[in-house]
């Protein structure tokens, strides 16, 4: 069995982590840590945002064996997480993989994606489009890329879904591209982007119930008062909207929808997450400053309305 060790995180500034995770495998026999400094990426940076190094040891005496790259492992690892919850949790008609990122992780979510599921058709968005197309145009199959987040989450399904734009003018902007996108029933989102996210102002209790429909199209949702600033949510939503395991102090932003956790403990997903609506786990809450991770968690209010600049 192999047994994760509990996972620690250590910041120096804000938007600059060093991760450690070790592992131990007694069928392997090894003992390992991985070492991953994740960074904001600045405008005049080279250097990947994600950098790993693996540690391998002597489970007997101790002794360093072997250090290794750990750039494949990180994209090639995670990239496969979400494929396996994927699996398992995908509505048989999802026919569309939409892709909100165009990074490291996006490619390994392609390839891994497009050899395990049939999907018939990829949507890209990334904030700087000329990134998208490098993606799109060096991967096998075709890609769309994408002009908005929105566009690349509720494509062509606009026609289908148009009527409900006009009958429920009373939500916000941000709140509609969620609904539209949780009728979409053929839609696979795996996001992959890191952010300076704006905090997430939740809207007070009872104004933004949601529950499933009895036509099994998406989620209905109550009426809500109507807000003079729609784009009041722009942000991530907090935790406790999304995962109901105890998390470790401000490891908060690390977590995701049952699939990563940090604590080493499995991050149970909110009961009322079904496979209509897994897909638009909305993104982590972020305790002090910036990243955002999270392949097959979405957050369409962030995404729309980056503050950060598009240098990416
Ligand atoms: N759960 C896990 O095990 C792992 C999670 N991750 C997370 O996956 C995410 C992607 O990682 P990589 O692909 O390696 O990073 P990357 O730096 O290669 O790519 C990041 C992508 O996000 C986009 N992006 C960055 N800030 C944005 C913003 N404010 N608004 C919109 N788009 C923005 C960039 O344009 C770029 O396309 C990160 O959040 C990372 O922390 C990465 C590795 C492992
Ligand atoms: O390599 C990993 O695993 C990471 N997990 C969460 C944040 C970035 C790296």
């Amino acid at each position: 069995p192999t047994a994760p060790g509990s996972r620690s995180l250590f910041s120096t500034l804000s938007a600059r982590f060093l991760g450690v995770m070790p592992a131990y495998s007694a069928a392997d026999d090894a003992l390992t840590t991985k070492l991953v400094t994740f960074y904001e990426r600045r405008g005049d940076s080279a250097a990947p945002s994600h950098q790993a190094t693996v540690l391998l040891f002597d489970p007997r005496c101790g002794s360093l064996r072997a250090v290794l790259d750990g750039s494949v492992i990180t994209a090639k690892r995670t990239a496969a997480v979400s494929a396996i919850a994927t699996k398992l949790l995908m509505p048989r008609s999802a026919e569309v993989l939409c892709i909100l990122g165009a990074g490291v992780q996006a490619r390994s979510h392609y390839e891994i994606f497009m050899e395990l599921f049939p999907f018939t058709e990829v949507r890209l968005w990334n904030r700087s489009e000329q990134r998208a197309v490098r993606l799109a145009s060096s991967v096998g199959g075709a890609v769309r890329v994408c002009g908005t987040a929105r566009e690349a989450v509720v494509g062509e399904l606009n026609e289908r879904v148009g009527r409900d734009l006009k009958d429920h003018q009373e939500y916000d902007d941000t709140y509609l591209t969620q609904q539209l996108s949780l009728k979409a029933e053929r839609l696979l989102t795996c996001s992959a982007f890191q952010s300076r996210g704006e905090r997430y102002q939740s809207p007070p209790l009872g104004t933004r119930q949601q529950h499933q429909s009895r036509d099994g199209l998406g989620w209905k949702a109550a009426l809500r008062p109507s807000r003079p600033n729609p784009l009041l949510y722009a942000g991530t939503p907090p935790i406790a909207q999304v995962a109901h395991s105890p998390i470790q102090p401000g490891l908060e932003c690390f977590q995701a929808g049952g699939i990563h956790s940090l604590t080493g403990q499995p991050v149970p997903v909110s009961h009322s997450l079904t496979v209509k609506n897994f897909f638009l786990i909305p993104s982590l809450n972020l305790r002090s400053s910036s990243l955002k991770p999270f392949p097959l968690t979405l957050s369409l209010p962030a995404l729309i309305k980056s503050p950060s600049p598009s240098f990416l």
